[in-house]
């Protein structure tokens, strides 16, 4: 059962970003670091992805693809790249 949708979470984000603490949101505080930054935790999920689906199971890559999947997200509010934008690629 998931707890929010990946749309669902965008909203969320998109809202931190513009509104919340850096102090007690994690989105805020990786906003206002900027691009570069989020682009770096990009690269480090993205290999704790890698790793996980190769040597750990289901439940830790899932886990892994959710983090790296909030910092996709993040990276796209902070560069003010949409959903749509994004879909219209798919
Ligand atoms: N889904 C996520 C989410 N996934 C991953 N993360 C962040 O990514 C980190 C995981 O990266 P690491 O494994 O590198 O952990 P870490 O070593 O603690 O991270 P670093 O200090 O190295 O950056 C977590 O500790 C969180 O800080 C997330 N932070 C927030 N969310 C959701 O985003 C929404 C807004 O959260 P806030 O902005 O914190 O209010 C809420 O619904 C949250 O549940």
């Amino acid at each position: 059962m998931a707890n929010k949708t990946f749309e669902e979470l965008f909203a969320e984000l998109q809202d931190k970003a513009a509104n919340g603490d850096p102090i007690t949101s994690r989105t805020a505080e990786l906003a206002a670091q900027g691009v570069h930054s989020i682009g770096k935790k990009i690269v480090e999920e993205a290999a704790e992805v890698w790793m996980a689906a190769e040597y750990e199971g289901d439940e830790r890559t899932a886990e892994e693809i959710s983090q790296l999947l909030y910092h996709l997200q993040v990276l796209m509010i902070a560069r003010g790249v949409s959903l749509e934008d994004v879909y219209a690629h798919l």
